[in-house]
């Protein structure tokens, strides 16, 4: 059976021939002139759609085939297009977008969504991404209706890496859930979707500002008022992630007096009184790490070195235990360490750049760390991302509930795609097994079956590019139950070269560490499938989606959160008595106070072709005011003739040769955090910043004009205002402000359908930047006022 996944499909001059080779096609003119561009991009498919517009496929415009005989796929990146009148009326949509790219900007890590460059014209924001072509992770587990325990085990230790590296920068993702998961070509995890990121900064800081997903958060940002420990929020999500993964469905979603999960405060109640409860497959190791996740008490919740060290990922023990300093070096060491695909039963090489990844692992069988010599060959620069916010939902009926079918493509949270989409598999899986009661047993092998056949038939096309080329460190043997990897020697060796001084993971001893004896796969499984079927037809699967946002009614609050809310309210003190609404509109409202480092140059032409505006760094100087400007927003390609609008500096193109595979570049000042017990470090740079802060509100209280009582110019006035800007923001960060209302940031700034926020919204109408000042007399002001004032802060000698 052919496969022709239109979502990847490249129309950069491939054709695809009967006999499954691909050739390289010469380009006409007259299609050439079809292409839309981007920059230096021509934009192909609709890989997705999200509340900033669409993200679209693409690949360079001027890439050429070096070699005669073989073809080289150009390297294709996902473009996230931002209409920049979409954003300009909403403070809240240019924060995501700043947070996003400036987090992603410091994260290089193989699991975390790359950040190419963010491009520019006077219509829209590119955000340009590593192309993640194994699609979005939550339909992968819905093809598989749940994954097996080794392979969620292999993705599992694969999140936790990529969380504990964002930590580890003093970063939480705090928007953690199966939707802001992708995979990679070789079936690995990718993180994206970093609106929501925000920086912990020190020991235990808590936060104030919940986010992201009903489904995902912590019970303790929606039954407290109190701030949050936010990496313990994001190790909530990991939890609930796992749950899904291993069983199918999300938890805590049976509550007979909430069917509905309408009622998010009833939720989070049930899920504090409630012991988790697991499907019968899912066996007691992995159970028990679940049991140490969800805890509801976030003092109680393992951390992530505990977990790290739980025994369901001895098998990963090696992977897990390289440390984020290590990835940060093996990344500027020019070498590329990369995740090596499960093995399919079609071969073990990687499938073509091209192609999806999608249809899923048959066999599981490797985890091993991989050179991935194509990466060498690509001069990469540095990470994408994605922003979330999630719209308020609407009530959605059942029927649309149960859907596994969306709509559109269009991403939207309100049905959160995810938790409908398997529920649907649930739901199915429970009809099935209704009208085939007496013959459970044979009824779920014969699905199995036939699954396997539909993703055999859905496999793409095998094809290796010459560049895919991989070399696996060391042929894998196993000594595990799950099958898992385990690094060996001659792995370590290999390793160990490409991590050059004294790079070396700090413990390779996970080949002695996992031989604890546990059920050997098969057994597991068939274990699994006797109890499944010993507890059918009676076993009462819970629906799959406790939590949905399109499953909101309109009192989507229960009263005694909302009750929380209001006496917070009551007991704010003057200075901080600014209403949520007030607060949600500021740009510096809970951004990180790591230096801005995004270049957004003004553009003075209504028709300017898109410029780079990202630097990949924090040091990387502002682009020079008189950058090139070309005729072209989308553009339909009009030939060579077109010169793309591409702002380097000398030092930037050098950096972005040197190297590859991140955004990580020597010269970056955001320090690793590293743990010393159980808790981060805070970075010392980050220290260094809050005692200026402090030291210049002190100063500013002394004398508001910058000069000290003896009538002298202060001295560190020359710190400028723009270390005062970021000082105003951070110092928000930490005012001994109550949260603030949770759901608030759930949901969309402008969604009609949010009574809520339409009246915030019309209080919301932005004025001219030099008189906008919120009640805490910082400064608010538009998406280009806010870059630029990353510029003016960038540019302090
Ligand atoms: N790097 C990528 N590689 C492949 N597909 C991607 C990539 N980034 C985004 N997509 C696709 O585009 C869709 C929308 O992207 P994204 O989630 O980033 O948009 P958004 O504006 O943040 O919207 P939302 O907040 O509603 O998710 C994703 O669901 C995914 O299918």
């Amino acid at each position: 059976m052919s496969y022709t996944n239109k979502r990847h499909t490249y129309y950069g001059g491939i054709t695809n021939d009967s006999s499954g080779t691909f050739q390289y096609s010469q380009r006409t003119n007259e299609q050439r002139r079809k292409h839309v561009t981007f920059g230096p991009y021509i934009l192909g498919s609709t890989l997705g759609e999200g509340e900033f517009g669409k993200v679209k496929l693409g690949w360079p415009k001027n890439f050429s085939n070096s070699s005669a005989t073989t073809f080289e796929f150009p390297k294709q990146v996902a473009v996230k297009l931002i209409k920049r009148d979409t954003i300009s009326n909403n403070y809240k949509k240019e924060v995501k977008i700043y947070r996003e790219i400036n987090a992603l900007k410091h994260l290089s890590h193989p699991n975390i969504v790359k950040l190419e460059e963010v491009l520019q014209n006077s219509r829209y924001i590119g955000i340009v991404l590593e192309y993640a072509c194994g699609g979005e992770f939550y339909k992968y587990i819905q093809k598989k209706r749940r994954l097996k325990e080794t392979n969620a085990c292999r993705l599992f230790s694969q999140l936790v890496s990529g969380v504990y590296y964002i930590h580890s920068k003093g970063l939480v993702h705090r928007d953690l859930k199966l939707e802001n998961l992708l995979l990679d070509k070789n079936e690995n995890l990718v993180i994206t979707d970093f609106g929501f990121v925000n920086e912990f900064c020190s020991r235990n800081e808590l936060m104030k500002t919940s986010c992201g997903s009903p489904c995902y958060a912590a019970p303790e940002l929606v039954i407290s008022a109190e701030p949050y420990e936010a990496r313990k929020a994001d190790i909530w999500s990991c939890g609930v992630i796992l749950y899904a993964m291993l069983a199918g469905y999300l938890p805590w979603d049976d509550d007979s007096n909430n069917p509905e999960g309408s009622d998010i405060g009833r939720l989070y109640n049930y899920i504090n009184s409630t012991p988790l409860k697991f499907p019968d497959y899912i066996l007691p190791i992995p159970r028990d790490l679940l049991r140490r996740i969800l805890v509801p008490d976030p003092k109680k919740r393992m951390n992530l070195k505990q977990i790290k060290k739980h025994e369901w990922l001895n098998s990963h023990f090696s992977f897990l235990s390289i440390t984020p300093d290590e990835w940060d070096k093996l990344h500027n060491t020019q070498s590329v360490f990369r995740l090596g695909k499960p093995r399919t039963r079609y071969g073990s090489r990687p499938q073509s750049s091209c192609s999806t990844s999608s249809i899923g692992s048959r066999n599981d069988k490797r985890d091993s760390l991989i050179i991935d010599s194509t990466l060498l060959s690509f001069p990469a620069p540095p990470q994408e991302s994605q922003d979330h916010i999630i719209t308020r939902p609407a009530s959605i009926a059942s029927d649309q509930r149960l859907s596994p079918i969306r709509r559109s493509n269009r991403h939207n949270r309100s049905n959160s795609a995810a938790s409908v989409a398997l529920q649907a598999v649930v739901n199915a899986d429970r009809e099935y097994a209704l009208s085939h009661e007496q013959s459970l047993s044979s009824a779920q092998n014969i699905r199995q079956i036939t699954v396997g056949n539909i993703t055999a038939g859905l496999s793409p096309p095998q094809v290796v590019a010459p560049s895919d080329f991989i070399i696996e460190t060391t042929p894998i043997k196993r000594n595990t139950f799950s099958g898992s990897h385990i690094i060996s020697n001659q792995e370590k060796e290999s390793l160990s070269k490409i991590q050059t001084g004294k790079i070396k993971p700090n413990s390779m001893k996970g080949s002695q560490n996992h031989q604890y004896n546990k059920p050997k796969t098969q057994n597991s499984l068939k274990s699994t499938k006797n109890l499944h079927q010993s507890s059918s037809p009676f076993h009462t699967k819970p629906r799959p989606t406790s939590y949905h946002p399109g499953s909101y009614t309109t009192p989507f609050l229960s009263s005694n959160v909302l009750s929380i809310y209001e006496i917070n309210d009551k007991t704010k003190s003057n200075a901080s008595s600014q209403t949520l609404n007030q607060r949600e509109t500021s740009p510096f409202d809970s951004t990180p106070y790591l230096a801005p480092d995004t270049c957004i140059t003004s553009c003075s032409s209504i028709e300017s072709s898109p410029k780079l505006i990202t630097q990949g760094s924090f040091s990387v100087a502002k682009p020079s005011v008189d950058l090139q400007s070309a005729s072209g927003d989308l553009i339909k390609y009009k030939g060579d003739a077109e010169v793309a609008t591409r702002i380097y500096d000398e030092k930037y193109k050098q950096r972005r040769k040197s190297l590859r595979y991140s955004g990580i570049f020597s010269d970056i000042s955001c320090d690793t955090v590293t743990e010393e017990t159980d808790d981060l470090k805070v970075p010392e740079s980050l220290v260094q910043q809050r005692e200026d802060r402090k030291f210049i509100e002190k100063t500013k209280v002394e004398s508001p004009s910058g000069k000290n009582s003896n009538g002298s110019q202060n001295a560190h006035a020359p710190v400028k205002k723009n270390a005062i800007i970021s000082t105003e923001r951070s110092l928000n960060e930490t005012d001994p402000v109550k949260k603030r209302f949770s759901f608030f940031s759930l949901y969309s700034y402008d969604t009609p359908k949010s009574s809520l926020y339409s009246s915030m919204d019309s209080k919301r109408k932005p004025s001219p930047p030099s008189q906008r000042r919120t009640k805490k007399g910082r400064k608010s002001c538009n998406f280009r006022d806010f870059f630029d004032y990353s510029l003016e802060y960038i540019n302090v000698p």
